[in-house]
């Protein structure tokens, strides 16, 4: 699995040129882009400025020597690659299983392109297996947990531990147990409308590219 991982992410790199402003991800699969990234900086001499996608990546940029910026201090990012809990055949997806949803979505949406690096495990036919998180101010986050609870979307709260996981944007996330999604773009609609809901791992027509990695070898889907 971890050489199916780094095989998507090397693939990837391909697509980095000199001087770009790069998106990083979030996660073990982005990780390995990460490290992928670092090498063609020393290795190959690119010049490489980088935005992330949570803390956790921000630490690993920061020990490989990659300059970091804010998404408030780039006037663009060229293309941001990352990995993803679920992958269905139009090219939507679940992510967030690493709690790094919120962020991840503001760099994609600010990303001339866009590129998932996955393992063949991630592609589905319909999107739902993996739990939907969904992150929610702390303000309120019980009645949020509630009406979740009465609209039989089986919730739980994400845990590190004993505690309530916070996440770098300091809020919480409800995991949302819904079997399959008949359709993710309503489900998006109405996550997006209830008070308190910041953002969603429902990531609906924003890749354009996904590199999957299996033991036969690399496939690109593309839209
Ligand atoms: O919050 C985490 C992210 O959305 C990850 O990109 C996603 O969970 C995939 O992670 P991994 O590559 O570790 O399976």
């Amino acid at each position: 699995m971890e050489n199916l991982k780094q095989a998507a992410a090397v693939e990837a790199a391909k697509f980095v040129k000199d001087s770009m402003v790069l998106g990083l991800g979030t996660g073990s699969t982005a990780a390995y882009f990460v490290d992928e990234v670092a090498r063609l900086m020393t290795e190959e001499g690119l010049s490489i400025t980088a935005v992330t996608t949570s803390f956790e990546t921000a630490s690993q940029a920061e020990k490989l020597g990659i300059p970091l910026k804010s998404i408030d201090e780039v006037d663009h990012v060229d293309l941001t690659v990352d990995g993803a809990d679920e992958v269905d055949a139009e090219l939507n997806g679940i992510k967030g299983g690493g709690g790094a949803l919120l962020m991840e979505k503001v760099v994609a949406c600010y990303s001339r392109d866009y590129i998932w690096i996955v393992d063949d495990s991630k592609p589905c036919k319909q999107l739902g297996a993996f739990k939907l998180p969904v992150e929610v101010v702390t303000y309120g986050a019980e009645q949020l947990f509630r009406i979740f609870e009465e609209r039989g979307y089986k919730p739980s709260w994400r845990m590190r531990g004993d505690e309530r996981l916070l996440t770098d944007m300091k809020n919480l996330i409800i995991d949302l147990d819904l079997g399959v999604i008949k359709e993710p773009e309503k489900l998006a609609d109405e996550l997006k409308s209830m008070c308190g809901v910041v953002e969603h791992g429902l990531f609906i027509n924003m890749v354009k590219k996904v590199i999957v990695a299996s033991s036969e070898g690399i496939k690109i889907l593309e839209k």
